[in-house]
């Protein structure tokens, strides 16, 4: 049971979300068919390559800036409701400019949503913008560009996520630039659908102070050492690398060996109802599958909002509920 414990989220990609159901009403209401994607209440994909294809198409029925702050607002109601205080969501202004809506006009949608969602249970929610790597270096460059232009006080991290085996990290690795020289916190999906190399090379190209799954750094116990040694936090989803057969079952899932190797770990549901997860269950997971005591989860918790892309103020609270 965790359901007396305050949760924390920071890797949640806001499309990957977005409720069947919600997306099903989303659908009909633009006379668009996506049963090939959900099918009897359910995301239908079968690999990664077909998770990503779907996850766009699905994406294509949130198409203005109400679709978005009506998203963004069930989202974080949902993570509310088991006592969250705090969410990053992982969001992409390009994916509003390809659908015609515009950048800005997408993030106008969100912060409303977040605005909304906070307005009722106070929580805390700040916006990585992400590259998507299959759409090619440029493309990722136009969005750090446009992040760090942005000059939105939600928008506080950059990320790279999509395709992990296009291309090697280094590829992207001007993105990061602009993104740091503006301040933005750093993330990067690597060791996820690539093995250990990835990891390496986030480290070396990029010097984030946090990886997207990263999990496949298991391969390399000197990696392991190093990721320790720096303190880069890993933000870790069980559920969805089970769903997406990283590891073949929970038994073999690094999430243990790595906390007690000393690096820093922390829970994220990714693209929750996807993989047929939500943060509630991860943490519940973290409980009985993984077997972490409550003063261990709430370390983990703990160390989410110490490596969370917030200013200090808000850290310095969000730590004082915990
Ligand atoms: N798990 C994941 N890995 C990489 N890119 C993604 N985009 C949405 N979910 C993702
Ligand atoms: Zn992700």
């Amino acid at each position: 049971m965790t359901s007396h414990l305050k949760k924390v989220e920071l890797h949640c990609h806001l499309e990957g979300a977005a409720p069947p159901a919600l997306t099903a009403a989303q659908a009909q209401k633009y006379g668009v068919d996506i049963s090939a994607e959900l099918r009897d209440g359910a995301y239908v994909w079968h690999d990664f390559a077909s998770f990503l294809e779907c996850y766009d198409k699905v994406s294509e029925v949130y198409k203005t800036e109400e679709d978005y702050a009506l998203l963004t607002e069930t989202y974080l109601d949902e993570l509310a409701g088991i006592d969250t205080i705090y969410s990053e969501l992982i969001v992409s202004p390009d994916h509003g400019k390809r659908i015609g809506l515009g950048a800005d006009a997408y993030i106008s949608g969100i912060c409303e949503g977040i605005r909304r969602a906070r307005e009722k249970s106070g929580i805390e929610a700040r916006l990585i913008v992400t590259g998507e790597r299959h759409f090619g270096p440029e493309s990722v460059i136009g969005a750090a560009e446009y992040a760090a232009k942005a000059g939105n006080p939600l928008i506080t991290g950059f990320n790279l996520a999509g395709e992990e085996r296009m291309g090697r990290v280094a590829d992207y690795a001007r993105a990061f630039d602009i993104a740091r020289d503006a301040g933005l916190g750093l993330t990067i999906h690597a060791g996820e659908v690539c093995g250990a190399f990835s990891v390496a090379d986030a480290l070396d190209a990029v010097r984030p102070s946090r990886i997207g799954h990263g999990v496949r750094a298991i391969e390399d116990l000197d990696l392991v050492t190093r990721l320790a040694d720096l303190g880069t936090v890993l933000e870790i989803c069980p559920g969805s690398n089970i769903a997406l057969g990283v590891f073949p079952d929970f038994a073999s899932h690094p999430l243990r060996r790595l906390k007690e190797a000393g690096v820093r770990v922390t829970i994220s549901s990714d693209d929750p109802p996807f993989f047929h997860t939500s943060l509630k269950r991860e943490y519940e997971l973290a409980a009985g599958t993984f077997g972490f005591s409550d003063a261990e989860i709430d370390a983990m918790t703990r160390t989410a909002i110490e490596a969370a892309f917030v200013d200090d103020e808000t850290r310095k609270a969000l730590l004082a509920r915990i």
